[in-house]
């Protein structure tokens, strides 16, 4: 087979997008959100969570009847998962591999894993692009705190919009410093509760990541 043939018959693999950010921001949360609004735009996909030492995500959202189950693997780091999403990615990428070998016409490989806190970033031997997910809840001077997560991912997310009048929060300095701490890169506000702000986070990926129109 001539380099040519070899290139055209190449499996194209499939976009691998990472979504990290602390315990409890909503991570798992857009995961669900995420899953029937890629699925309706006809975007084949499976999932990989990260946890410390169970299959706790994964098994949530086996459950939750959104995604066949095949289709979820579960990455158990053993330690801070920050160490199998950035230092050695290896055990992820085999399960990303893996799943392309079972479900060939896979496109979108979603990576969820919580972390360091604000210091968890994707190794970009892993990952396309990633999103940071902080919350509302968790205080409006996290941007502020210049953390690896929220500064370097392609986009922070800023979830639990809807707590923001319960806990004292100006959404919209949040979101205006947000955007001056990552030098107007791209911040998103979510409220994964209602699903609000999903279809901006959908048309970014298929913009940025899977390039469509
Ligand atoms: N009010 C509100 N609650 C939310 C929102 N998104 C998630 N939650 C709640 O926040 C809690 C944590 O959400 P998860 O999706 O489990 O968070 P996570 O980041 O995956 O957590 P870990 O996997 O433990 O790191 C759950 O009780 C969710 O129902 C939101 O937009 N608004």
């Amino acid at each position: 087979m001539n380099v040519v043939t070899q290139i055209a018959t190449k499996p194209v693999a499939a976009a691998r997008v990472g979504i990290g950010g602390p315990v409890g921001s909503g991570k798992t949360a857009l995961v669900e959100r995420l899953i029937p609004a890629l699925q309706a735009r006809g975007i084949d996909i499976a999932v990989i969570t990260n946890d410390l030492v169970t299959a706790e995500d994964a098994e949530r959202i086996r459950r939750s009847g959104l995604i066949d189950p095949e289709r979820v693997s579960a990455v158990e780091a053993g330690a801070c998962p920050h160490t199998v999403i950035r230092e050695d990615p290896t055990l992820n990428i085999e399960a990303a591999d893996a799943l392309e070998r079972r479900f060939p016409g896979v496109e979108l490989i979603l990576i969820e894993s919580g972390g360091d806190n604000l210091a968890s970033t994707f190794s970009r031997d892993l990952t396309d692009f990633w999103l940071f997910v902080i919350d509302v809840a968790g205080g409006d001077d996290i941007p502020r705190k210049r953390g690896p997560g929220p500064i370097r991912c392609d986009v922070l997310i800023i979830n639990k919009t809807d707590l923001a009048p319960h806990v004292g929060v100006d959404l919209g300095r949040m979101h205006a410093e947000a955007l001056t701490v990552r030098a107007n890169r791209p911040v998103l506000l979510t409220n994964c509760r209602r699903g609000e702000g999903i279809d901006a986070v959908v048309a970014m990926i298929e913009k940025d990541v899977l390039f469509r129109a």
